[in-house]
């Protein structure tokens, strides 16, 4: 059903290059990450050809890393109960150079402004102390790097490495060969269905000038409403079609594996992700603004994902008691580092 919804989505802009580009490769991306990334004992690492030689699962990790939160290490008084919570972080990335200038981007490929550099270490800040097992970014190099400098201030100090699959050659010349170097390692997958909504022929123009010319009204309207689309572009419903399917196909089963999982991605897909993950209503999120580099956490939770807002600092109290996993994995933290 996803893959429909998926096809759904892109042929409906076919006579668009990037679409199209977009539409070749989705059956080898979808291939390659459902391979990799089922189920808890995905080999996210491996290789078809020397799976069982680096195989990492979700326990395997959990057993060498003292400062893991494994699904099967409950902190309730039952220590053989399961515990299926894991948190999830969402980051939009931090202001990018064209953010800065004013001008719908879209699908437009931008790195990040000096301001979002700094949007995205301090969001890093925010986050150094909850636990990320894998993290999810968009194609685009602005959520990619919103993505690592994050990762810089964490203080589990793990390496965020960048999947290959998009060939055999990738997926072979890319291989690590050390168990403990994977321990230390957090898998980045980057895949466009979580891009910025496609912008149409509005990608590149100045936002102001949009405005004065066909009116505040109708420029809201493409930029906020859910489903009236911007010339030739993706309307927030269309988005949501390809971001959602995939969180749900893709990011929901490491979840409920119980990994800890970041996402980095844009104002539109993630819009998209928290509307499925809020219940919001296609009226409700008109209003759904998201600021850039700031992180915001869920708990998921026996099937249910909890929305703890976004944590304001790594001393901030609040932001550690909302669970007892993530009070524990800071304490682990302090007593370790
Ligand atoms: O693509 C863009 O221009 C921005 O990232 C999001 O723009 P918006 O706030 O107009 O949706």
């Amino acid at each position: 059903m996803a893959a429909e919804v998926y096809r759904h989505a892109v042929g409906t802009f076919q006579s668009h290059s990037y679409l199209n580009n977009v539409n070749n490769h989705q059956q080898k991306l979808r291939n390659n990450l459902v391979r990799f990334l089922v189920n808890k004992d995905s080999a996210i690492y491996s290789s078809r050809s020397n799976r069982s030689l680096i195989r990492s699962s979700a326990s395997q990790t959990s057993v060498a890393d003292p400062v893991s939160l494994s699904p099967s290490r409950s902190l309730t008084n039952d220590t053989n109960k399961k515990s299926n919570e894991a948190a999830l972080i969402l980051i939009r990335h931090g202001e990018s150079l064209w953010n800065e200038k004013n001008l719908f981007t879209g699908c437009v490929d931008v790195p990040l402004s000096k301001k979002g550099i700094d949007e995205a270490i301090e969001a890093g800040k925010r986050i150094s102390s909850i636990p990320v097992d894998v993290i999810f970014t968009s194609a685009l190099i602005r959520a990619q790097m919103t993505a690592m400098l994050a990762m810089t201030q964490h203080r589990r100090k793990k390496v965020p490495i960048i999947i290959h699959n998009e060939s055999e050659q990738a997926r072979q010349w890319s291989q690590v060969f050390s168990e403990d170097t994977k321990k230390q390692s957090i898998p980045v997958i980057a895949s466009w269905q979580l891009n910025e909504r496609m912008y149409g022929e509005l990608q590149g123009l100045n936002k102001q000038e949009t405005a004065d010319r066909y009116g505040q009204e109708q420029v809201h309207e493409w930029r906020r409403s859910y489903d009236t689309p911007p010339p030739n572009g993706e309307s927030l419903e269309m988005c949501a079609e390809r971001a959602v399917a995939y969180f749900r196909d893709q990011i929901e089963p490491q979840l409920l594996s119980g990994k800890n999982v970041m996402i980095a991605a844009h104002g539109n897909s993630l819009r998209s992700i928290i509307m499925y993950l809020d219940k919001l209503t296609s009226q409700e999120v008109i209003s759904l603004e998201l600021s850039t580099g700031i992180p915001m956490l869920y708990i998921f939770k026996e099937g249910r994902f909890i929305r703890r807002g976004s944590p304001i600092g790594p001393k901030e109290a609040g932001v550690y008691a909302y669970t007892k996993r993530l009070a524990l994995y800071r304490q682990k933290l302090d007593e370790m580092f």
